[in-house]
């Protein structure tokens, strides 16, 4: 078999998600999922369910999560490459224990698993890798024999993550109205997190304030400001900003929020910005709540004009660079040396995370990474 579509040691790729509600009997069950043992104030629960209760209690995030399984699928199979794909979600069916037993039934033994965050961080990672460890733990404690499980390496700076959202904001420039289009601001956003968190995000050592999660967003958004530029010949100004806080108020996470710098341009008298939700890999509730419709509202009382571009979803070049990535990964597995694709300035991120990285507020088994038993 040639290198290109040799996918050994890896027997399946398995998609590992949020997971969100697909109804209103669902909202309560999956914010008490999502928010188990982190004491977050039910106050700030009732309000996210409202979100969801806007859109009939449906998140569009599994709907695009299966989406994507397709796109994966028809990518795989145009190319040769004979993996199947799986799908698991942290706080919603289908629950990530439930797709590794049946993948265990089915015999898998090495499982391949790419995450629906494309950035180093405690939420984004770490906590993932914690679901993978209680997974296979549960596993374990029903008298089954687990595969080992790898974590695909962050793609924040791959070309089939950013060329797509590339695109995406030259077509929200060019659906400004035409007499501002040119002054347009780009405020690429990103989850809030706490600073703290932010602050010991990827291996502690090598990044300064903000961690690798604040430097991976901004060599993105960086990337997408330059490419903007190449093409439209305008040096659109732009700023990383953050949205959809929660936790206490008097705990510092990162700033600004979105809302407050659109207020912020329109009072420097700024006369267009586009939004651009790097953080995201799809349009899923913090895009179409938190920026579609809070931050649009906002603009709206301004009288800012303001779009919202999109997110990379199910593009085609987002899945060849999933199979680029697992076919890296794997040849890597295998002792080869290959060509690992990355923009910018920060290199192709590691295969596994170092020990400490992200770390948790109380530290528990993670796999997938240097001090994971069986790495
Ligand atoms: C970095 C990051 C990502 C991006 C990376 C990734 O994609 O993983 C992300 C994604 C998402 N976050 C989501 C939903 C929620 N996040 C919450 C809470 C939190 N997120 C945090 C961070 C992140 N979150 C943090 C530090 C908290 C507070 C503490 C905690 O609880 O960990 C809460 C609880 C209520 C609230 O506090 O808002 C909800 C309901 C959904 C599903 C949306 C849908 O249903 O369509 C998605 C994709
Ligand atoms: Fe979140």
């Amino acid at each position: 078999m040639s290198d290109e579509r040799d996918p050994s040691p890896y027997d399946a790729l398995l998609l590992l998600s949020f997971g969100g509600p697909e109804g209103p009997d669902d909202v309560v069950p999956f914010l008490a999922n999502v928010t188990r043992g982190r004491g977050i104030p039910e106050e700030r629960l009732k309000e996210v369910g409202q979100h969801y209760f806007l859109f009939g209690g449906v998140s569009p995030i599994n709907e695009q999560n299966r989406t994507l399984l397709d796109a994966l699928r028809e990518d795989f199979a145009e190319h040769g490459l004979d993996l199947p794909v799986h799908w698991g979600n942290r706080n919603w069916s289908p629950y990530l224990t439930d797709a590794l037993r049946e993948l265990t039934l089915a015999g898998h033994r090495r499982i391949a698993v790419l995450t629906t965050s494309a950035y180093a961080s405690y939420s984004g990672c770490r906590q993932y890798r914690e679901n993978l460890a209680d997974s296979l733990a549960a596993l374990t404690a029903e008298g089954l024999s687990p595969p080992r499980v790898d974590k695909l390496r962050h793609y924040f700076n791959h070309p089939g993550f950013v060329r797509p959202m590339v695109d995406g904001v030259l077509k929200s420039l060019a659906e400004l109205p035409a007499e501002v289009r040119s002054d347009a601001h780009l405020a690429f956003t990103t989850h809030s997190i706490p600073r703290s968190a932010a602050d010991t995000s990827g291996p502690v050592a090598e990044h300064g304030d903000g961690g690798a999660y604040v430097r991976q967003h901004l060599d993105v958004a960086r990337l997408i400001a330059d490419a903007v530029r190449e093409e439209t010949g305008v040096a659109h100004p732009w700023r990383l900003v953050y949205q959809s806080r929660s936790g206490a108020p008097h705990i510092p996470w990162l700033e600004p929020d979105v809302c407050d710098h659109l207020e912020e341009l329109h009072s420097a008298g700024a006369r267009a910005a586009v939004m651009v939700p790097i953080g995201f890999v799809s349009d899923h509730m913090e895009v179409l709540y938190d920026l579609d419709t809070e931050a649009l509202a906002k603009a709206a009382e301004l009288g800012l004009p303001v779009r919202r571009s999109a997110t990379v979803g199910a593009d085609p070049r987002f899945a060849a660079a999933v199979r680029e990535l697992l076919l890296e990964r794997a040849a890597t597995e295998r002792g080869r040396s290959v060509e690992r694709c990355a923009l910018g300035s920060l290199g192709p991120s590691h295969d596994l995370c170092p020990i400490g990285c992200c770390p948790a507020r109380a530290p528990r088994p993670a796999a997938a990474g240097a001090d994971s038993p069986c790495a």
